[in-house]
């Protein structure tokens, strides 16, 4: 378990993080979204340890990470721009983070080959593009067997195969040995099909942080045709409506509440029509935030 504890930031004066607190659970997928510039890699680097918090603390099952330099052997963080030493290739590589890493799984990094046969074992990695330099990066992450994986938008460079392999090896490692993935991401999508955890941050705080299950089941997005307009108006005494849009006799309604309870409340009115349609991690944040006083949607891809 990740506890992060009033964590703030400070760059020239300005707080890049700002009294965020958090806690990623063992085995949990957490996704961080937030615009540019909102404090992601900086919160995502002060938890692996790179950086030193100015307030507050990160701890890894109750252990400081920063002071404690066991904690970041068990932690990977992947940069969104891969670093590699001057001319080497993945293999002489894999020989500096089998020195660094002491859960270095030799036989792993050899299974992994075949997930990354698109990169040359003996190639110079500076000269592979930028996408399988990601690639190289995960394959060399995955095969240090971390605890804790900690990915900057390293997703959103790979092309759509690789994307889902990479998906796969990081649910496979999650269901099989419980890792811990914290990575940030611009792309809603991604997050929505990978993590159980959401968090948004704007300007160094954290806005929002829920199970990506109980935000799904706090609104949902109804189709009704009402047989008298009066009985629109008898549900909004009754529900919480945070949006409405009409076309021709059918609205559209974003209600909070539970599915059945807004189903019992609509239904007693017997509508024309009356369907739940899936909502999408998009629609959710914008209208929970917007119900918060925040405008998201501009923090939103
Ligand atoms: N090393 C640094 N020195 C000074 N200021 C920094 C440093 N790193 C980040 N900042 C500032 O901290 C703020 C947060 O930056 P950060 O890189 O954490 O944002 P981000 O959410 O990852 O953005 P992006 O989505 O654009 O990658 C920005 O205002 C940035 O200019």
């Amino acid at each position: 378990m990740i506890e992060i504890k009033q964590l703030t930031k400070i760059f020239e004066g300005e707080r890049a993080v700002d009294d965020v607190s958090l806690t990623v659970h063992k085995g949990s997928i957490f996704g961080l979204l937030g615009s540019n510039g909102a404090g992601k890699t900086t919160l995502l680097k002060t938890v692996a340890g790179i950086y030193r918090a100015d307030r507050g603390q990160v701890l890894l099952e109750g252990q400081p990470i920063y002071e404690h330099p066991g904690s970041k052997q068990r932690m990977i963080f992947l940069a969104d721009q891969p670093y590699f030493f001057a001319q080497t290739s993945i293999k002489q590589m894999a020989v500096f983070y089998r020195a660094m890493y002491p859960n270095w799984d030799e036989q792993r990094f050899q299974q992994l080959a075949q997930a990354f046969k698109t990169i040359p074992l003996k190639r110079k990695l500076h000269r592979l593009s930028k996408g399988m330099q990601r690639q190289a990066s995960l394959w060399l992450a995955l095969s240090c067997k971390p605890d804790v994986l900690i990915l900057d938008e390293p997703i959103d460079g790979l092309d759509p195969v690789m994307r889902r392999q990479v998906k796969n090896l990081l649910f496979q490692e999650v269901a099989d040995r419980e890792l811990t993935v914290i990575i940030s991401s611009h792309n809603l999508r991604e997050i929505e099909d990978m993590c159980d955890h959401v968090g948004i941050m704007h300007q160094g705080r954290l806005l929002i942080e829920k199970e990506l299950d109980d935000l799904k089941a706090a609104s949902h997005k109804i189709q009704i045709a009402f047989r008298d307009p009066r009985h629109e108006q008898a549900i909004s005494g009754l529900l919480e409506i945070l949006h409405k849009e009409e076309r021709g006799s059918v609205g559209t309604y974003i209600i909070k509440g539970t599915v059945e309870r807004i189903t019992e409340v609509i239904q007693a009115y017997q509508p024309y029509v009356f369907d739940v349609l899936p909502m999408t991690l998009e629609e959710i944040f914008i209208y929970e935030m917007g119900d918060a006083g925040y405008d998201v949607q501009p923090l939103l891809l």
